[in-house]
């Protein structure tokens, strides 16, 4: 493969200016082939309360035009060690959870390939599941660290299976998760009852609530979260309602008492080394935004991300 294409200098083109594309990456039909993808998945039709995370993958993509080559943090480049390109928006149908999954599902197979690495910008939490089926064809069964105000291991809401809130038990019913490596991270906020807490656990997810930040510095539930993840290929889903609502109120679902930028970014970092195969970033909703304050904080999540990952791909 021949050196990788980054981002448009911005020595040339103000960061103002030019195509929206994540980080201003080349779009994946300008490249020869590429390593690791960033791509949009407009669907918030699985939501429980505000709608609008349809309209998060742009705004992601307008919030990332100041990321630069180098993070200092990891001494990487997340734009150089490998082709990273934009491959768009995929088209589906607001009108139907059923068939939307099964699109999403076909197209993160038809990205991903045999070994690229997808980054999937939301769009609401209901994503995970069909990306989680291809993940688990690739890998078996994967640890997930999912980042959340939320447990989403609920069963059903008004009868319905798949929704923003239900992604990891569907995936826990199908034998996509692995059982002693996942874990929610973030959890806060009223419940339906105490049931909830258990009935996660007993899906395979062991879990780090808010309220631990209060007592534990973040380098202890950083090597928590390493020892729970082992070795094992990793899949992390950040829904950005993990970040408390002053960090992040462009979102759909928002709970009190939830973590920093800082917190949730050196969290990331804490991943480097590890074997991070995928991920997504969900719930962003701009129309409850201010000053890109939501996006410029998903942007980085998905720069840290796009920095933890193997060189060259899973
Ligand atoms: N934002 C996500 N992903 N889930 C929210 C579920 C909220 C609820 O069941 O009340
Ligand atoms: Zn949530
Ligand atoms: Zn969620």
């Amino acid at each position: 493969m021949t050196d990788p294409i980054g981002p448009v200098d911005a020595t040339r083109v103000p960061r103002y200016g030019g195509d929206t594309t994540f980080a201003r990456l080349p779009r994946l039909a300008d490249v020869s082939d590429a390593d690791a993808l960033v791509w949009g998945v407009p669907f918030d039709t699985g939501v429980s309360y505000r709608p609008g995370a349809r309209f998060g993958p742009n705004h992601v993509r307008q919030s990332s035009r100041l990321l630069r080559p180098y993070n200092p943090a990891l001494d990487a480049q997340p734009f150089a060690a490998r082709q990273v390109a934009d491959a768009g928006d995929l088209g589906v149908n607001p009108f139907d959870i059923d068939e939307a999954i099964s699109t999403i599902e076909d197209g993160a197979r038809q990205l991903s390939g045999t070994r690229r690495t997808l980054l999937t910008v939301g769009g609401d939490h209901t994503i995970a599941l069909p990306l989680l089926r291809v993940q688990h064809e690739r890998h078996g069964p994967i640890a997930v660290l999912h980042f959340d105000a939320h447990l989403d291991t609920w069963d059903t809401y008004f009868g319905a299976p798949y929704t923003h809130g239900t992604p990891f038990r569907r995936a826990s019913e199908e034998g996509l998760i692995d059982f002693e490596h996942s874990m929610h991270v973030g959890i806060r906020g009223p419940l339906y009852s105490r049931l909830d807490l258990d009935e996660s656990e007993k899906m395979g997810f062991a879990a780090v609530h808010c309220r631990d930040f209060a007592r534990s510095p973040l380098d202890t539930i950083i090597d928590r979260i390493r020892t729970r993840l082992g070795s094992r290929p990793v899949y992390v889903s950040v829904d950005i309602d993990v970040l408390d609502p002053g960090f992040a109120p462009g979102t759909g679902t928002p709970e009190a008492g939830g973590l920093s930028s800082r917190e949730l970014l050196e969290i990331l970092r804490g991943l480097d080394g590890l074997n991070v195969v995928g991920a997504d970033l969900v719930e962003v909703a701009p129309a409850y935004d201010h000053a890109e304050i939501t996006g410029i904080a998903a942007a980085h999540v998905a720069y840290e991300l796009l920095s933890v990952l193997p060189t060259g791909g899973a």
